[in-house]
Order: structure tokens, then C-alpha cells, then sequence
């Protein structure tokens, strides 16, 4: 089995790649839960603007992973940098704000079943920023609403959605605080093929419209050719492979095709 990294050719979007744009950087980072070793040694590089894709398949580490980047895990060694600062030298008040530039969207959405898709969205705003005025608070729905084309929702119970609105109004939850890096767990599981590529074709739109910088973590090959720039691939704790998705696809590596089969 192939083990290094194989970077299968440069990126090839308008991306900027320089050492002056990184927002993550994450170099050699280890962590271990008693003797299970589940992050070997992850190397990433985020650029601003860009989406990268992870690929990985089920308990390779990625949820591991993104708790470390938003500081709700220690990592055992190595380092993992956003946007220049160190996250586990951080105390409790610059933690807070990393965090606040920092969206997730989880898998379920995560919205509050007993409050309509307003209050919803209103209660980042109310809890995290402290916003008192009403006015202001309908506007920042209003507008958020208009990016994810559910505008008329406002008003409905998520029970009154479909999946893939429930999934949109999730973003738009995310989106509302204007995080500068995104991070997206299986964005379109669970979601229908047309749905899927709705949702991937949104990530991208919103990319434009928010300037985001972007990790969207996915088994979904539909999403990571829509979404990625570049594509990362993990297995058993590291990286194997890097590159575009017409670059990955002519992979040799067998567990490179895996995905694309
Ligand atoms: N707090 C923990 N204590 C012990 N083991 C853990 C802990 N969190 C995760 N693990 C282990 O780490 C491994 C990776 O888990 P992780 O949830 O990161 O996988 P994943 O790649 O996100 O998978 P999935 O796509 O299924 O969510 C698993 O074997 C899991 O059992």
C-alpha cells in the first residue's frame, strides 16, 4: 500500500496560493485516544477562497480532526495553526474568537424543531453577537435567507421542510454569524441525487457571495467534483493523496479509485 503523500498534480483554480493567504495550517499533527492512533500525521494547508475537499471514508479521523481545529480536542503533538495563531496556546477569550470566524455545518443541520425557521436563524444572532435590535436581527434573516433561495420559509416549522431546505436553512444558521472558513461535514448525505448537486452548486455560490475559505469533508464524488479545488485523501490517519478531481481520477492508487468506483 502506498503511504506518502502523492500530490497528483497542481491545483488548477484562479486560487491565490501563497504563504500569505494560508488560514489553516496544520503540520504533523498526532493524536491518539489511549493506544489507538487515529491521527497519524496530518499535513493541510488552507488558502483563502479556496474549498478544499477531505475524502475519506468512515472513522478515518475527520470528526477527530475538525475538533481539533475548533479546539474541543488537545492534540497530542504537532502544530495546527488558523489564521496564524496556535490553537492549543490559546486561552479561553481568543479561542472565542477563532470560533466566531469559524462555521460548521453539521450533518443533521441541527436546527431547533420547536422554533420556526425566523427564530431559528434569529437566535445566533440574539446568543452569539448579542444583537438587540429586531429590525436589524429580520434584515440579517432576511438576507441570509435570500442567499440559500428560501426567502418565503421564514415563517414555516423545519418540520414544514423538506431535507434539502432543512439543510439550506442549516447553512443559512451557519452562515449568519459571517464565518471566514467553513467547515462541512458530509454536506449531502442523506440527500437525493438532484438535491446533492443543489446543495454543492449552493457551497460554491455562497463561496462568492461570503468570500469563504472552505474544508468540506465527503464520500459523495458528485459533491467533491462540484465543490473541490483541490481534494485531499484520507486513510489511516494521514493524507495519501492530493490534486484536482480530474487528477485524482487517473489515480493509480488503489484506494484512490476506491472512490471513484
Ligand atoms: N473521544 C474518543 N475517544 C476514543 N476514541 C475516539 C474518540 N473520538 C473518536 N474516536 C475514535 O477515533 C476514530 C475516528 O473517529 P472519527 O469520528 O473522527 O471518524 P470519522 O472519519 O469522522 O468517521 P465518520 O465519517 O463515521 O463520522 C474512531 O475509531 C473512533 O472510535
Amino acid at each position: 500500500m502506498q503511504t506518502e503523500l502523492t500530490i497528483e498534480n497542481k491545483q488548477s483554480t484562479d486560487i491565490e496560493i501563497n504563504g500569505d493567504n494560508v488560514v489553516i495550517e496544520i503540520e504533523h499533527l498526532q493524536k491518539s485516544f489511549g493506544e489507538k492512533e487515529v491521527l497519524k500525521d496530518i499535513n493541510l494547508t488552507l488558502h483563502k477562497g479556496e474549498n478544499l475537499v477531505v475524502l475519506g471514508r468512515s472513522g478515518q479521523g475527520k470528526s477527530v480532526a475538525i475538533q481539533c481545529v475548533v479546539g474541543l480536542l488537545d492534540y497530542d503533538s504537532g502544530s495546527l495553526k488558523v489564521f496564524g495563531k496556535e490553537i492549543q496556546e490559546l486561552d479561553d477569550e481568543e479561542l472565542k474568537d477563532i470560533r466566531l470566524k469559524l462555521g460548521f455545518l453539521f450533518q443533521s443541520g441541527a436546527l431547533y424543531d420547536s422554533m420556526t425557521v425566523r427564530e431559528n436563524l434569529s437566535f445566533p444572532l440574539t446568543r452569539v453577537l448579542k444583537m438587540k435590535d429586531e429590525n436589524e436581527a429580520t434584515r440579517n434573516v432576511e438576507d441570509v435567507l435570500e442567499a440559500v433561495g428560501l426567502k418565503d420559509a421564514i415563517d414555516k416549522m423545519p418540520s414544514d421542510l423538506s431535507g434539502g431546505m432543512r439543510k439550506r436553512i442549516g447553512l443559512a444558521r451557519t452562515l449568519i454569524l459571517k464565518p471566514e472558513i467553513m467547515l462541512y461535514d458530509e454536506p449531502t448525505t442523506g440527500l437525493d441525487p438532484i438535491t446533492s448537486r443543489e446543495i454543492s452548486q449552493l457551497i460554491i455560490d455562497l463561496r462568492k457571495k461570503y468570500q469563504t475559505s472552505s474544508i468540506i469533508i465527503t464520500h459523495d464524488m458528485a459533491c467533491a467534483k462540484i465543490t473541490g479545488d483541490r481534494i485531499m485523501v484520507l486513510n489511516d490517519g494521514k493524507f495519501i493523496a492530493e490534486g484536482s478531481y480530474e487528477d485524482l481520477e487517473k489515480s493509480q492508487n488503489e484506494l484512490v479509485r476506491s472512490f471513484f468506483k
